[in-house]
């Protein structure tokens, strides 16, 4: 994976940089915006930021579409529901159309919820032929170095087939998540990481680290990481 890292002062910053650079990448794209949004606390104030002025105004909102890189099985109104945060923070606030929101199903079992939700990515890409199938794909990485839900020392790390797998097991929760070939499958890649707790996984993931799952990421076109001060090494 070629990286680049553009370091914020601090959370705040990043938050306002990456709402910046995603307003002028969804401004760039002729057709559809597809984004596939990370969970977890980092890049909630960058939704919330999307939901504001100015940007909630310059958002193409109506050739947005929304995807999700991972999600905790458990209901979309459960605190750690990951639509559920994009949801309070976004999704609630901006005039997206409802029929371009495709989250995780979070009903049945995790390994059918992780097959229909496949079943749908698979339908759009086919409405795109010859683009990618996400415009960004954002991505976090936690301090045991997993990023969507790809966790150290799980069976997902070796899906090269799916594109979404239910994960049993590395939470107290089932999870449901991308695979690399769909992680990999955008045409832009972001990590977000902001606090002194995601500094020595940085540090790995800078370095190319295959031994955590964020560094096993194989993007045929450079990846972006945005980092806070805090957080960069
Ligand atoms: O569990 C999760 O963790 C990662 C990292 O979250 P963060 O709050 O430490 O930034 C996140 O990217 C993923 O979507 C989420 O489900």
């Amino acid at each position: 994976m070629t990286q680049r890292i553009e370091v914020l002062a601090d959370p705040e910053a990043l938050a306002r940089h990456v709402a910046d650079w995603t307003l002028q990448l969804a401004l760039s794209r002729p057709g559809t915006v597809a984004i596939a949004l990370s969970g977890g606390s980092t890049p909630k104030r960058l939704y919330h930021l999307l939901a504001a002025s100015p940007w909630r105004e310059r958002m193409p909102w109506d050739r947005v579409h929304l995807f999700w890189g991972d999600e905790r099985f458990v209901p979309a109104d459960h605190p750690d529901s990951n639509q559920g945060m994009a949801r309070g923070a976004l999704i609630a606030h901006v005039p997206i159309p409802p029929a371009n929101l495709h989250p995780v199903p979070v009903d049945g079992t995790p390994e059918e919820a992780a097959r229909r939700y496949e079943a749908e990515l698979r339908r759009f890409a086919a409405t795109r032929p010859g683009l990618p199938l996400f415009d960004l794909q954002l991505l976090g990485l936690g301090p045991d170095g997993h990023t969507a839900s790809l966790f150290p020392g799980t069976a997902a790390l070796e899906e090269r087939a799916a594109w979404a797998i239910a994960v049993i097991g590395a939470k107290p929760e089932p999870r449901i998540t991308l695979t690399y070939p769909a992680l990999e499958n955008s045409a832009e890649v972001a990590f977000l990481v902001a606090g002194a707790d995601k500094r020595a996984m940085l540090q790995r993931l800078r370095e190319g680290d295959r031994g955590i799952p964020a560094g096993r990421l194989s993007a045929s076109r450079p990846v972006t990481i945005f980092a806070d001060r805090a957080a960069a090494p």
